[in-house]
């Protein structure tokens, strides 16, 4: 008998609401009281177990508020691992960063449904939605539509070679600025702003802070933060959550300067 639904895979739906407001309400407040949040990005294909299982430890100590799970080219699917092994570890909340639907994980928290529009690829800014938009519905997670603006970094990042798309030039703040307004304009409820995986350059305090004068959404800045001064700068110019992903890989005392970072920030929130 035909079935007037469209057919789509089953998943396991999400059902068990871990962040009950929402982490989309949650960022805003924070952005609202103008307290910072570090986000950790594990990439299912570069994270062994055992490192896995010695950097969650650790995040008990330090001031980690949210996993991303992600990467641009997947290649081994470990997602529902990698998240399953948070869960064991930790209560901090699981987002998926995701390069493409095959992405879709229901036991994370929320998803970045990313529209990439600092590029002009409509398969990146609308067309791979319209594909994933009834697992996505099923899933039960959390959607946080979120407006992904790739910035030049001085070479071709996976990101931008996966999507066709050229980045925002680096020196052109007032564009990054108009994008984002637009973003927002849009209905787009977070910003990203991504120099991309393991950049030479992250993007630029004057660009973070353009942004931050144009729009009133949380704005989430990554790629290339490897060190406690640019996580600082990052912070300092504007951005909410910073993201950071091969830093922590090959730096085991990255972790804690970021926490130290953050947590400054966060304590002259508090006496302010
Ligand atoms: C609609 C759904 C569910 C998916 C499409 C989502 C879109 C539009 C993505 C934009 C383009 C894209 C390929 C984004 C990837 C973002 C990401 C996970 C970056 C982090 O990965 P990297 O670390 O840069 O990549 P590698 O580790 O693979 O080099
Ligand atoms: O791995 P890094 O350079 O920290 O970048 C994180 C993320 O913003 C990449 O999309
Ligand atoms: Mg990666």
């Amino acid at each position: 008998m035909r079935s007037t639904q469209p057919q789509t895979p089953r998943l396991e739906a999400n059902t068990t609401r871990r962040h009950p407001l929402g982490l989309q309400t949650i960022l805003r407040t924070y952005k609202s009281y103008g307290r910072k949040a570090l986000a950790v990005l594990l990439d299912p294909d570069k994270v062994s177990q055992d490192g896995l299982s010695v950097l969650l430890t650790q995040t008990k100590q330090y001031a980690v508020d949210l996993f991303l799970v992600g990467g641009s080219l997947v290649t081994d699917y470990a997602h529902k691992e990698v998240i399953a092994s948070i869960r064991q570890h930790t209560d901090i909340p699981v987002v998926l960063f995701p390069g493409n639907p095959l992405h879709i994980e229901p036991s994370a928290d929320a998803i970045l449904l990313l529209s990439l529009i600092s590029g002009r690829n409509p398969e990146f800014l609308i067309g791979q939605h319209v594909i994933a938009a009834p697992l996505l519905k099923r899933s039960g997670l959390e959607i946080l539509p979120t407006g992904y603006m790739l910035v030049d970094s001085g070479t071709q990042t996976t990101v931008s070679y996966i999507s066709g798309t050229t980045p925002l030039p680096h020196d052109k703040p007032d564009v990054a600025a108009c994008t984002a307004m637009a973003g927002e304009m849009l209905g787009l409820q977070l910003l990203y702003l991504d120099a991309g995986s393991g950049a030479r350059w992250p993007v630029p305090a004057a660009m973070i802070a353009a942004v931050r004068a144009a729009v009133d959404t949380p704005i989430i800045v990554g790629g290339g933060i490897n060190s406690g001064e640019k996580a600082y700068n990052a912070l300092k110019a504007g951005a909410d959550v910073i993201v950071v992903g091969n830093g922590i890989e090959q730096n085991p005392d990255l972790l804690p300067e970021l926490s130290a970072v953050i947590r400054e920030f966060n304590q002259s929130v508090v006496q302010a």
